[in-house]
């Protein structure tokens, strides 16, 4: 992580103090009249996957963009490790640790992967303005995120076009990864993949649990959710109809929650 602080109140309580890792409480987005999210408020532990769920229109994006900075709530706060945050932008949420996998992935196909992985973040050598990228860096640590974060099988120095649609999702994880986030929050992503990619990347996520990482996953699909996630916020037109753990929810009382905000 880098230094770069975001906005945090001085009275805050210390990281150490128990509680979720990120959170967001009574937030409230407006886009001009529309209301995109009214009185949310969810509350991601440390090391879970939690999924954020919702019909077509109910508020996910909107969420998601509150947490990485892209928005700020016109209502309501956010928090990490208990301290209270105003992100002015997504480089702040970054520094502090929040890394964001979007659905279109935005990989240079002509590119190998470790360029595609420290695209506008190379490890560089030399001081100032004489600095130079060190590729011998780039290499080497672009192996280790796939190697040891990822623990997947893919060729830093292969271009990415030659790569499964899976490996793609997985070499915009690694993209994540490298700036050393503690939440990362992945927007659908197995929505356009086959089944075999879709075991590839939930493994994966699986993996990223294992490996200390907080994970919050936009999904409209229940399959995915109940393979991997440990709870789910329901949102409904904007509003979070329903938080619970994945054992304590059926397929059709989710759908009922997505479709209706009422469990059946
Ligand atoms: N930048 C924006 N300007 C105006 N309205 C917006 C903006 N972003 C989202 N909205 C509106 O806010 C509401 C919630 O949209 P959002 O994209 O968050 O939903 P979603 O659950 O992600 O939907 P989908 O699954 O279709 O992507 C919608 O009515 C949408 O049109």
């Amino acid at each position: 992580m880098s230094s770069d602080a975001p906005t945090v109140s001085d009275d805050a309580p210390t990281a150490d103090d128990a509680g979720p890792k990120i959170a967001a409480e009574n937030v409230r987005k407006v886009f001009g009249r529309i209301v995109a999210l009214d009185d949310v408020s969810l509350s991601v532990r440390e090391n879970e996957i939690f999924a954020v769920v919702g019909d077509n229109g109910a508020g996910k994006s909107t969420l998601m963009n509150l947490l990485c900075g892209v928005h700020r709530p016109t209502q309501g706060s956010l928090s990490l490790n208990g301290r209270p945050v105003a992100f002015d932008g997504p480089d702040e949420a970054r520094a502090a640790g929040i890394e964001t996998v979007y659905q279109d992935l935005a990989l240079m196909d002509d590119l190998d992967v470790a360029t595609n992985i420290f695209m506008g973040n190379f490890p560089r050598k030399g001081v100032g303005p004489f600095s130079v990228v060190d590729w011998e860096e780039t290499y080497e640590r672009a192996a280790t995120i796939v190697d040891t974060h990822l623990e997947r099988d893919i060729d830093p120095r292969a271009e990415v076009a030659y790569h499964s649609g899976g490996e793609r999702q997985l070499i915009a994880i690694a993209r994540a990864l490298a700036f050393d986030p503690d939440v990362v929050i992945l927007d659908e992503p197995t929505s356009a993949l086959s089944v075999d990619a879709t075991e590839l990347v939930q493994e994966t996520v699986r993996t990223l649990r294992r490996n200390g990482k907080t994970i919050i996953i936009v999904s409209h699909s229940l399959e995915e959710i109940f393979g991997l996630a440990d709870r789910i916020g329901v949102l409904y037109q904007g509003s979070m109809a329903a938080v619970t753990s994945t054992d304590d929810v059926s397929a059709d009382e989710l759908r009922s929650l997505m479709v209706s905000g009422e469990r059946s």
